[in-house]
């Protein structure tokens, strides 16, 4: 595959791997997913100091049979390997049965699943073969209890094709509360990667994710509707300033928020989009409380129904409330046709009144939606746990339905466009779960489309942005604990001029 950041549905796996099957010898691919797994195990295990003892866990179908050929190149490799399979063996498949045999022929040992060495070994790493993309329910009874027993080790884990439990396409735990999954520092996973180890659980679940394709050629996937985000993606906006311009050829943002004792929001955003490069920048408040910003003395205050939304990116809803003089200026800034982010209360209000939706759907304008999880569920009528339960899906409904490039946000954002395309993003930490952390995320593409850069890109340039700059503070001891939104704004600027200049 020469598509490094492409992501495959299970579906779409399943045909690459049966087109693979039949055109491979037979146990070829299963060989070949146990080697690469039996590579990394022995390559993480290069730094441990323990004695290395490797617990394999085996499951019923071909994500065992992966790691009982892992056991084998391990145990041939000169480490202990102790392989726990807790299922009949008569009916594993064939190449699981063929994995078992060699497993045996290696001499590991096998344990009982209920053996207290399980918990009282000093693993130097567990392989997790119980489950992968065949997965089918919940995974509950003893099995529930050897995850929660494995969970708790504190060893490297490495996970084969999936964490046993997650559910590769949506990252959601299988069974949600009912379930269980392991929880893996490391996942390789086979033949491409896969959506759910980088939205909802999947970035807990599945710690550090590698690719092993087993010399699956390019030419067998179709075209892929999902991708990781990163900067080429969004190169469009990342162009280094011409000297012959002035504040007018980098736009104008309007931050149109800021009701009565919420003016903080729309101040945060306004700042954020100053910062990021926007040329001038208005906060269009509802209240008429702000007379300047003290700290950006830049930022002009101007009250929301003076503002002409025909000239100005808009930023609506930090701040905003729900009032009848919120709607009635949001519906103004939705006809008018310009550059709109569409943020927290404005999305609320957009989702209560079907006359601002018909609105939204007459702009041919760019648009961009930034709901949190609850803020998603209100506009499709749904509840957070559906939403957050295939937060691709949803993504994709919200870009469908408002006809708008939309940011899910949450671990593993999802940035989904109108024609079904997905992006999921690859940055950021829990230090962005703080109060005011998606007014900057907002202000920040509004900047980017006054700044002349596509929808699209914007979308995916801020998101990417915002969670770097958080890795970075977080990297120099600036949170995650602590971190506040405002702290973001520096650095975003800072990271954004890093990848221009780069
Ligand atoms: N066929 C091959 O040669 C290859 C297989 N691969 C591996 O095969 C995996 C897919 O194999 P399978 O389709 O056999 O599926 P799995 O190995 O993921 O599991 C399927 C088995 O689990 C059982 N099961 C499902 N949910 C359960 C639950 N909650 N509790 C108890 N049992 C449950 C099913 O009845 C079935 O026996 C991939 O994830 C990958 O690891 C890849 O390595 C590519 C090559
Ligand atoms: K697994």
């Amino acid at each position: 595959m020469t598509d490094t950041h492409a992501l495959y549905t299970v579906n779409e796996i399943r045909q690459v791997e049966q087109a693979a099957l039949a055109n491979s010898p037979s146990y070829a691919l299963m060989q070949r997913a146990g080697t690469a797994a039996g590579e990394l195990a022995y390559e993480l295990l290069q730094s441990t100091e323990k004695e290395r003892r490797v617990l394999v866990l085996a499951g019923p179908g071909n994500n065992g049979g992966d790691a009982l050929e892992a056991a084998s190149q391990l145990m041939n490799a000169g480490l202990k390997v102790f392989i726990t399979l807790p299922f009949p063996t008569d009916t594993l498949p064939a190449d699981a049965q063929q994995a078992l045999q060699r497993a045996k022929a290696s001499k590991a040992t096998f344990i009982a699943s209920d053996d207290p060495a399980i918990s009282s070994t000093d693993w130097a790493m567990v392989i997790d073969g119980l489950f992968g993309i065949g997965l089918s329910r919940a995974i509950d009874g003893p099995l529930h209890e050897l995850i929660a027993t494995i969970n708790q080790l504190g060893c490297p884990i490495l996970a084969l094709d999936v964490p046993s439990g997650l559910n590769a396409d949506t990252g959601a735990i299988v069974g949600d509360d009912a379930g269980i999954a392991i929880q893996a520092t490391h996942t390789i996973t086979f033949i491409a990667d896969k959506a759910g180890l980088h939205t909802c659980e999947g970035r807990d679940f599945a710690g550090a994710v590698t690719v092993a394709t087993l010399d699956i050629g390019g030419e067998r996937f179709p075209p892929a509707s999902m991708h990781l985000n990163h900067p080429a993606l969004f190169a469009k906006c990342l162009r280094p300033r011409r000297h012959n311009t002035h504040k007018g050829s980098y736009g104008d943002v309007s931050v149109l928020g800021g009701a009565h004792g919420m003016v903080g929001a729309a101040v945060l955003a306004a700042r954020a989009a100053a910062k990021c490069g926007a040329g001038r920048v208005f906060i269009a408040c509802l209240a008429d409380s702000l007379l300047y910003d003290s700290m950006q003395a830049e930022l002009m205050s101007r009250l929301a129904s003076n503002i002409d939304y025909s000239t100005t990116t808009t930023v609506a809803g930090p701040g905003l409330g729900t009032s009848r003089l919120a709607r009635d200026i949001l519906g103004k800034a939705i006809i008018a046709n310009t550059p709109l982010v569409i943020d927290a209360d404005a999305l609320n209000l957009i989702g209560h009144e079907p006359a601002l939706q018909e609105k939204l759907l007459a702009r041919s304008a760019a648009t961009i939606i930034t709901p949190h999880p609850l803020e998603a569920a209100r506009l499709l009528a749904t509840t957070t746990q559906q939403i957050q339960g295939n937060r691709i899906a949803a993504a994709r409904a919200l870009a469908g339905t408002f006809r708008a490039t939309t940011i899910l946000k949450g671990s593993g954002t999802v940035i989904a466009a109108p024609d079904g395309t997905v992006v999921l993003n690859t940055t950021g930490n829990p230090a962005l779960a703080t109060a005011g952390s998606g007014d900057v995320l907002a202000g920040l593409s509004g900047a980017l489309l006054a700044q002349g850069c596509p929808e699209w890109e914007a979308a995916l340039a801020a998101v990417y942005l915002h969670g770097l700059a958080a890795d970075e503070l977080v990297k120099r001891g600036i949170g995650p604990i602590g971190l506040t939104a405002g702290e973001l704004i520096p650095e975003i600027r800072s990271v954004l001029n890093q990848l221009v200049s780069g």
